[in-house]
């Protein structure tokens, strides 16, 4: 049985979700920090197709997520399942090329297991990227929108990686939402695509989490629509929950990889294959975006 199937076997229970111990979390980053002299400060999470980001890197420390004690493995294709450490723009940085999706199998607190780790690694910055279906009509596939906030659709029926005992040490019970998404943050990423001359394709919207793996049907997404939902898509939001309980900064960044389907007389079907196209049509100028924002960062 492979690591996600075994982990969802023993732990699937919303009422008993499986916790890690800050002793857990310190044993992997103190792992690391053994293996690799990087101390990055800024860390990148590469969504489905956007792996080649952590090829940008210099000065590479390549750790397969298998070797890694306690790290989960990635099964879905467009994530290579490795931690890059490297300089990104003379900055130190460490960038998750493969990310973990609830629908693998893996529990919410799984899923984000690396979150806290790069906050034990001394990470101040998160930069979280995803591929991400279009729902606001005056967006257009390739587009790239800044997540100026999140709707939190399996947090509704109560998955929530904050769920269960509170450990001070990473953060507070109750934890403010409000202000997810950095101000700061994203103003320098409108300047930055302003100077590279793709202002015209850069977005600022909401992402609705689904919990996936099936897309969504013509009626959901007319309600995510009605919700107030610019994009949808299936990772991020657990991410940026215990990315801002430990008092990261985040920058999230969605590609638009392919607009819903809302018409009934639509023949288009989403599919991953025109996911992983579009970003792959789109990655170097997604790459440059990142590249010259990290160095203003
Ligand atoms: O990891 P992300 O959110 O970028 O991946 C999206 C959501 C699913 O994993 C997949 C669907 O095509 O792409
Ligand atoms: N829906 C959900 N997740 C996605 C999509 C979508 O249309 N595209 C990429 N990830």
């Amino acid at each position: 049985m492979d690591q996600a199937a075994t982990s969802s076997s023993s732990s699937s229970s919303s009422s008993s979700p499986r916790r890690y111990t800050h002793e857990e979390y310190k044993e992997t980053a103190d792992w690391l920090l053994a293996h690799t002299e990087q101390r990055p400060k800024v860390a990148i999470i590469c969504g489905s197709g956007l792996g080649s980001l952590a090829d940008l890197l210099e000065d590479k420390t390549v750790f397969p997520y298998k070797d890694i004690p306690r790290f989960p493995t990635s099964t879905v294709p467009g994530h290579a399942g490795q931690l890059v450490f490297g300089k990104l723009q003379g900055r130190e940085c460490v960038c998750m090329q493969g990310r973990f999706h609830f629908y693998e199998g893996y529990d919410i607190q799984t899923v984000t297991f690396p979150v806290r780790v790069f906050f034990l690694l001394g990470v101040e910055t998160l930069i979280v990227t995803n591929a991400a279906g279009g729902l606001n009509d005056a967006y257009n596939e390739g587009d790239i929108m800044l997540i100026k906030d999140h709707i939190n659709l399996p947090g509704f029926a109560g998955q929530n990686p904050l769920c269960g005992q509170n450990d001070e040490r990473f953060g507070v019970r109750f934890p403010c939402m409000s202000d997810a998404y950095d101000r700061e943050l994203r103003a320098l990423a409108r300047q930055t695509a302003e100077e590279q001359g793709c202002g015209g394709f850069l977005q600022e919207g909401v992402y609705c989490m689904v919990a996936g793996p099936s897309y969504e049907t013509i009626a959901e997404c007319r309600l995510l629509r009605t919700l107030g939902a610019d994009t949808v898509g299936m990772s991020t939001v657990p991410e940026v929950l215990v990315a801002r309980h430990c008092g990261l900064r985040v920058l999230g960044l969605s590609l638009i990889t392919n607009m819903t389907v809302t018409d009934y007389d639509s023949n288009q079907k989403a599919n991953h294959e025109e996911v992983l196209q579009t970003t792959r049509n789109r990655t170097q100028d997604l790459e440059r975006f990142v590249s010259n924002l990290i160095a203003k960062i």
